[in-house]
């Protein structure tokens, strides 16, 4: 078996968490990924449903792995990302919160191993952002308000969609404002509203199931394993 038809090696980085919770259940029904390892900062059993887990601290020890997903906390992020580059492997991660210096660092590492950092992993959200910088563009002097929901557990504000999608707007000319709203269990919504006086347009995206996340979080591991080094975008990895 060549390595375009083997399945990819993935490690999961934050398997403990709600998206690496996603990621595990979501990857075993493939039979083009398998999984190498699974990262949380604690481990309570070392081998759950087959698949072997590892604590942060034992992070260069794991088997290895083609492609790291990592969905967990800015703090765990720099290990991930240098372990990656250890191990000459691809890296997708949807961490938010990120400092600049990390992102600074992810570009360093784009120049090493292939790397896609998205603040959002839904094709909706993907879609939302053409339809932001094109509203921007065409609305100059209208107020740009983006106002995101989340669960009550969700450590970062303004949330990384929200940001992204300030920058998209920053594209077509407007400057955003954000508002952040924690509450319940919602998994993730965003409203990008152009308002001026006597009108106003709101898109909203509303995420139900984590599940989107994962899916395309997959998707684009599978699409970058074997790339050259690089900085992708999801756009990059669409079919
Ligand atoms: N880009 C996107 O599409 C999405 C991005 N996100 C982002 O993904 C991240 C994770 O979200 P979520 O799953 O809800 O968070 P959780 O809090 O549910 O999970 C965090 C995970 O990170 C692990 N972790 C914490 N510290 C470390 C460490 N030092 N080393 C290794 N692992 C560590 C936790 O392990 P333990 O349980 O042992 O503490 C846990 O497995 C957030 O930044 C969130 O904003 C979320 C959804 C979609
Ligand atoms: O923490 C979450 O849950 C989510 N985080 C991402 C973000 O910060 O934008 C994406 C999604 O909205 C869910």
């Amino acid at each position: 078996m060549n390595e375009a038809t083997s399945p990819v090696r993935l490690l999961v980085h934050g398997a403990s968490g709600r998206m690496g919770q996603a990621l595990l259940r979501l990857a075993a029904e493939r039979d083009d990924i398998a999984i190498a390892g699974a990262v949380s900062r604690r481990v309570e059993a070392r081998v759950v449903d087959g698949i072997p887990h590892f604590a942060a601290t034992e992070l260069a020890g794991v088997p290895p792995f083609d492609v790291a997903i990592d969905f967990s906390l800015p703090e765990a992020f720099d290990a991930i990302t240098q372990a990656c580059v250890a191990r000459d492997a691809a890296l997708v991660s949807g961490t938010t919160g990120l400092s600049p210096g990390q992102r600074q660092a992810l570009d360093q590492a784009a120049g090493r191993i292939p790397v896609l950092w998205a603040s959002n992993f839904s094709l909706g959200v993907a879609v939302l952002h053409e339809l932001v910088e094109r509203a921007a563009a065409a609305l100059p002097g209208w107020d740009c308000d983006i106002v995101e929901a989340h669960h009550t557990r969700k450590l970062d504000a303004p949330s990384g969609t929200a940001l992204t999608l300030g920058e998209v707007a920053a594209r077509g000319g407007a400057q955003a404002r954000y508002a952040s709203l924690r509450a319940g269990d919602i998994v993730g919504e965003h409203t990008v509203q152009f308002t001026a006086a006597g009108e106003r347009i709101e898109l909203i995206h509303r995420a139900t199931s984590r599940d989107i996340f994962a899916r395309g979080a997959l998707h684009a591991a599978v699409r970058l394993r074997g790339r050259p080094a690089g900085h992708y975008s999801l756009r990059d990895l669409l079919d």
